[in-house]
């Protein structure tokens, strides 16, 4: 992507505002220093970026290097680049915000660290991103916040700009109380989060948690009733400020998606992967960031099994492992990734052929259209997470299968499994559970799977990522008239 231009500060205020971590392209400069911007990874860029480009409005976030402050104009997009020192990376993102937040957030799969320097950089830069959103923000502009990186924002926002409208979502699980209560900074959180006017979750159950900590921690009144999916919203009362609380879960743009797989060149392109791979009997298919929350050794431990019992024939399938890089100075990522890198090794060693190894697997994002390619090539999906906020890349898969082919192996414990109830569905922590998810989606009966694929289709296409903004930015009170999309009628099959 090039940008249209590049400003010292964007002239014009924005009605509306997206504040999130990251921008939705990251700054990349070749050898030769051209610089370019290419898409950040990450389901939030994935799901949002569709969303502000069918209004006019900015986007507040870090343009994934060091010390990069331009604002560029990116495909109608304008943006506000917060720049960090390579300090502030190592404290606030890959401390703080991927060594702290996201094992907490996820079930503890590793333990986080409570490191007080890393704190005190979030609260800094969490500072840093609440003024630029008050600078970027218009007289009554709607701000929409995103994410665990910025639980702070809100409050710190509403002191600034008491005039805005402010939004605040989390992409990854709201944890349950016992854990939640370990995070030595908890009250500051949930009062941070409170500055908001509406606050959502993917969930549910995620807003039942954090009601119940507003009321322990901020000593709020808060409604008691059970929150609803986009409807009965809780209700917590801050002061003469009524925040409201519910759940909306995120999705994909799905009409788009499932257009793009219909067309010519993909299939065609599919075919020859298929054709490149031998044309083995089955394709397996996996598609995440590296992380062990994704739980990939988890599909390939059972992978691993079916072989060994010869119940899967390796000379009759092939999986394909695409894993985008991700967080790559963490600790705890860099022990994943050598355990992944090993357990594929040891499934090739063990079972490929010169030329035809079971598992391929790449170590960097692929363009749009080649992984479209893939879904539509895949037999079946294997998506796996110990622990997920939603999982963009099931309901992908879904949008991508309009000839009602492939099937999709779910693991219980990611947002999608609420949604897609027709998948094969597992407990990611019982290899056994796995195991016969995999075998019942390799060996099931077509008729079966197109009635599965149907249902699944129809929830993923009536459920798409306009209708998630709109439901939002509807319960926060903005005007969402000017959202193309909302009522679209879908081609669902
Ligand atoms: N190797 C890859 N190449 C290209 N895109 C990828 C790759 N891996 C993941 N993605 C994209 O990144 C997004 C991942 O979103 P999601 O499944 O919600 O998980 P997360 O946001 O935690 O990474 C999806 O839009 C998916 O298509
Ligand atoms: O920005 P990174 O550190 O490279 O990480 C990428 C994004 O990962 C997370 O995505 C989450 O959002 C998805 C959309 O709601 C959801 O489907 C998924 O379950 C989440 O893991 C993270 O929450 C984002 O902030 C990151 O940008």
């Amino acid at each position: 992507m090039a940008p249209s231009r590049t400003k010292d500060k964007p002239d014009t205020r924005a009605d509306f505002v997206v504040v999130a971590n990251r921008l939705p392209v990251d700054k990349e400069t070749l050898a030769d220093g051209t610089v370019r911007w290419k898409q950040s990874p990450g389901g939030l860029v994935t799901a949002l970026e569709p969303v502000l480009r069918s209004q006019t409005g900015a986007w507040v976030g870090w343009s994934g290097v060091p010390d990069a402050a331009e604002h560029p104009e990116v495909d109608g997009i304008k943006l506000f680049a917060v720049s960090l020192s390579t300090q502030e990376i190592a404290d606030y993102y890959e401390g703080f915000s991927n060594a702290t937040l996201w094992p907490l957030y996820h079930d503890v799969i590793v333990k986080p660290e409570y490191n007080r320097s890393w704190w005190n950089s979030y609260v800094a830069i969490n500072r840093r991103f609440a003024e630029a959103a008050s600078e970027a923000a218009a007289e009554g502009a709607v701000v929409w916040i995103q994410d665990y990186q910025l639980q702070l924002v809100p409050k710190m926002l509403r002191m600034l700009r008491p005039d805005l409208k402010i939004g605040f979502f989390l992409h990854i699980p709201f944890p349950p109380v016992e854990l939640f209560m370990q995070m030595p900074w908890r009250t500051e959180i949930i009062e941070g989060l409170l500055g908001a006017d509406l606050i959502g979750f993917h969930l549910p159950g995620g807003a039942q948690n954090f009601l119940y900590l507003a009321r322990r921690l901020a000593g709020q009144a808060t409604s008691k009733g059970q929150v609803g999916v986009r409807a009965k919203f809780g209700v917590v009362q801050v002061g003469f400020r009524t925040v409201r609380v519910g759940a909306f879960p995120i999705s994909i743009d799905s009409g788009e998606l499932d257009n793009r797989a219909k067309s010519r060149e993909i299939r065609k392109r599919a075919t020859d992967m298929r054709a490149e791979l031998g044309n083995p009997k089955k394709i397996l298919l996996g598609v995440d960031r590296l992380d062990y929350t994704k739980g990939i050794d988890v599909r390939l431990n059972a992978l691993s099994e079916l072989l060994e019992e010869g119940r899967v024939n390796p000379d009759e399938i092939t999986m394909i492992q695409l894993a985008t890089p991700s967080r790559e100075r963490v600790d705890s990522y860099i022990k994943m990734r050598g355990d992944i890198e090993q357990l594929v090794g040891n499934i090739n060693g063990n079972f490929g052929r010169v030329g035809h190894p079971v598992v391929q697997y790449l170590h960097h994002g692929v363009p749009r259209d080649e992984l479209v390619s893939f879904y539509v090539a895949a037999d079946v999906m294997l998506v796996t997470p110990l622990r997920d906020g939603m999982n963009l890349v099931a309901k992908e898969y879904v949008a991508c299968r309009s000839d009602l082919g492939g099937a999709l192996v779910l693991s219980e414990f990611t947002g999608a499994a609420a949604e897609l109830r027709q998948a094969f569905q597992a407990n990611p922590y019982d290899t056994d559970g796995v195991k016969e998810a995999i075998l019942a989606a390799l060996e099931q009966d077509p008729e079966e799977g197109k009635r599965r694929m149907r249902a699944l289709r129809r929830q993923v296409l009536t459920h798409d990522v306009q209708r998630w903004a709109k439901s939002f930015l509807g319960a926060l009170g903005a005007d969402t008239d000017t959202m193309p999309g909302g009522n679209r009628s879908l081609d669902v099959v």
